[in-house]
C-alpha cells in the first residue's frame, strides 16, 4: 500500500460510480418503490410494512451475496447486518492491510440518506414506469460502489498514518479531529479529483454513433445531452464523497492506536 496505490484505487472507482449513475439515470424516480409497502387487498386497513420495496430488496439481495462471501474481504460493507453463514462459495482468506481494531469504521448510514434523500431526486427525472426490480437493483449497484469507495478511506487513512506515525500519533493521543483533518486534507487532489470525475461524466455520457462526430452536448450548457448531468457528478463528489471519506479517514485514524 502506498499513496499512489490507494489513489489508482479511488480513480478506478470513478469510472464504475459514473457507470453506475448512467444506469440509474435511464429509469424515472418511480417513488412508490421507497414509499413503505402497503400489503391488503384494499377492503381493510392492510397491514403497513416499516420498509420500502427498496429496502427489502437490497436486504435481500445482500443476504444472498453475504452467503457468498462478499462481505468476507473488507472492502465490501453491507448495509444491513447479517449473521447468514458464508456457505454458497468455497472458503477464501482475504488479507488486509487494515488496523484490526479501526476496520469496523464506516459510515454506509449517512451514505444510505445522501443517496436516496439527496442524490436520487437530482438523478432521475420525475415519473413511474413500474420498473421498480431493475430500477432498485440500479441503486443497490450506485450504494455498492459508493460504499466501497467512501468507506476506502480507511486504507487512506492507513498510509498515511504509516507515512507519518509520529504526528499522527500525538494528534490520535489528543483526540485532536480538527487537526487530523487539516493533515490528511489535500485541497489540491480533491480539486484533481472533482474536476476528473466531471470530465468522465461528459466522455461516458456521450451517444456514441459509428460515424459522425459523437454528440457532445457542448452546446448545451444544461448538460441534458448528457446521460448523466456533469454538473451533479462534480456535486456529488465535493458535496458528499470526498467529504464522507475524510469522515472515514478520521475516525478509522482516532481507533488506529486502539
Ligand atoms: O487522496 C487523498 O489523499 C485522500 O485522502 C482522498 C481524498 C478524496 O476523497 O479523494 C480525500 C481527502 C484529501 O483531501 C484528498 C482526496
Amino acid at each position: 500500500l502506498s499513496l499512489d496505490t490507494v489513489r489508482e484505487f479511488l480513480t478506478r472507482e470513478e469510472d464504475t460510480i459514473v457507470f453506475s449513475l448512467i444506469e440509474r439515470a435511464r429509469y424515472p424516480l418511480n417513488r412508490p418503490a421507497y414509499d413503505p409497502i402497503h400489503l391488503g387487498d384494499g377492503a381493510g386497513p392492510g397491514r403497513r410494512l416499516n420498509a420500502s420495496f427498496a429496502e427489502l430488496f437490497i436486504r435481500e439481495s445482500e443476504a444472498v451475496q453475504s452467503k457468498a462471501g462478499r462481505y468476507q474481504n473488507l472492502q465490501e460493507i453491507p448495509f444491513f447486518a447479517y449473521r447468514v453463514p458464508f456457505t454458497l462459495a468455497p472458503p477464501y482468506n482475504f488479507t488486509s492491510e487494515l488496523y484490526p481494531a479501526a476496520a469496523f469504521v464506516n459510515v454506509n448510514d449517512a451514505i444510505w440518506s445522501m443517496y436516496f434523500n439527496e442524490l436520487l431526486p437530482l438523478l432521475a427525472k420525475n415519473g413511474d414506469d413500474r420498473n421498480y426490480a431493475v430500477t432498485v437493483d440500479s441503486d443497490l449497484a450506485c450504494l455498492q460502489v459508493l460504499s466501497r469507495r467512501i468507506n476506502y478511506g480507511r486504507y487512506v487513512a492507513e498510509v498515511k498514518f504509516r507515512g507519518d506515525q509520529q504526528t499522527y500519533t500525538s494528534l490520535i493521543q489528543a483526540k485532536d479531529r480538527d487537526a487530523l483533518m487539516k493533515l490528511l486534507t489535500s485541497e489540491a487532489q480533491e480539486d484533481v479529483v472533482k474536476r476528473r470525475v466531471e470530465k468522465k461524466a461528459t466522455v461516458f455520457g456521450q451517444s456514441i454513433t459509428s460515424d459522425g462526430p459523437i454528440e457532445t452536448g457542448v452546446n448545451n450548457s444544461s448538460g441534458t445531452n448528457f446521460k448523466v448531468d456533469p454538473s451533479v457528478v462534480y456535486k456529488l463528489y465535493d458535496q458528499w464523497v470526498i467529504p464522507l471519506t475524510k469522515q472515514v479517514e478520521v475516525e478509522y485514524l482516532l481507533h488506529r492506536l486502539d
